[in-house]
């Protein structure tokens, strides 16, 4: 059968979280450090390291059958793909819960801009030209979109910018460059692509078998195994206290008869609060254990 090709990011905000979570799935690559190409050891899976803005193009044309990106590059790529041939399509298998960030406009701090309806006329640096035409249009704003695909953020005090349209997570860039952030564009996170094109029934197989790996290892992340010690007469209160635990076990303990271990697993994230609420109900030595896969 014809091999998968999974491109991921080679350096950067992405780069560690993207190979860590295939690994975790279960596969494994001849790693090389100067290669673009790793090939797969256990599964006809092998990685391309590649620049994120190229990850779109090559899920579009089917070089790639997998990808992972950030939301924002995919959307900016399609729409830029989309002005010579609206019907290229990209499909997402789901949002995996790292690279967080927004778009953001933002103005220098001493601007009394409110919302991108105060910028018309100005000229808004931006690595995203797509993304902002396009919210520039929803909110029927006209302005100048000046291209940068680097250092966006010092665009105003440069002076070749009114605003920018960049990417804010912590905000500590804004602020270095005197900067506000004034409306948000668009939320982004990491996400899985496949390619629109259809693979022979053993490709389309083994997609949904990695698939089904990488959604088990997303989960388990979530997922805790919680023990415990409980009295009896507050089983129900305690049990009930566990995040997402459906039917916890419920043991003996040797020479107790008004307690009893409970073991749980508890597939919402379990917080310092929720401890402390089951310690105030009268649970003790309560241990949360790491769940490393799930299979459903
Ligand atoms: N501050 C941030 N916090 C979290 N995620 C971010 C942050 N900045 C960017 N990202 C996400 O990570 C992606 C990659 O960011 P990075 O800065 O590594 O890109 P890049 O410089 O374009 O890399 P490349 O060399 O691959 O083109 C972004 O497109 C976005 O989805
Ligand atoms: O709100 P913050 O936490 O400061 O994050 C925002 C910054 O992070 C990204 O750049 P990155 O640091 O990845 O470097 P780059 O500009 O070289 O891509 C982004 O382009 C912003 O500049
Ligand atoms: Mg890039």
């Amino acid at each position: 059968m014809n091999r998968i090709q999974i491109a991921i990011q080679k350096s950067g905000r992405l780069a560690d979280k993207s190979l860590n979570l295939l690994e975790r799935s279960g596969l494994h690559f001849a790693r090389s450090k100067d290669k673009l190409f790793w090939y797969g050891r256990n599964l006809p899976v092998d990685l391309l390291l590649v620049r994120d803005d190229d990850i779109p193009r090559l899920l579009v044309e089917g070089v790639c059958q997998l990808g992972i990106v950030g939301e924002n590059v995919a959307e900016e790529k399609l729409l830029e793909a989309r002005q010579g041939r609206p019907e290229v399509r990209l499909d997402s298998l789901g949002k995996l819960d790292f690279g967080h960030c927004q778009l953001k406009l933002a103005v220098p701090e001493a601007s009394n801009a409110k919302s991108i309806a105060d910028l018309a006329g100005k000229r808004l640096a931006t690595s995203y030209p797509q993304l902002t035409r396009r919210f520039l249009d929803e909110n029927g704003v006209d302005a100048d979109i000046v291209m940068l695909n680097g250092a966006v953020e010092i665009a105003p005090s440069l002076g070749t910018a009114d605003a920018i349209v960049d990417l804010v997570s912590t905000g500590t860039t804004l602020r270095a460059n005197h900067l506000k952030a004034i409306e948000p564009v668009m939320a982004s996170q990491a996400a899985l692509y496949r390619c629109p094109q259809r693979l022979d029934a053993e490709g389309e197989q083994l997609l949904d078998k990695l698939l089904t790996r990488i959604q088990g290892v997303q989960q388990a992340a979530e997922t805790k195994y919680v023990m415990l010690h409980a009295p009896r007469s507050r089983l129900a209160e305690i049990t009930a206290i566990l995040p997402g635990a459906e039917s916890p076990t419920i043991l003996p303990l040797e020479g107790q008869d008004d307690k009893v271990a409970v073991h749980a697993v508890c597939t919402e994230q379990v917080f310092w609060e929720h401890l402390e609420e089951l310690k105030d109900a009268g649970a003790s030595a309560v241990l949360v254990l790491p769940v490393e896969k799930m299979l459903a």
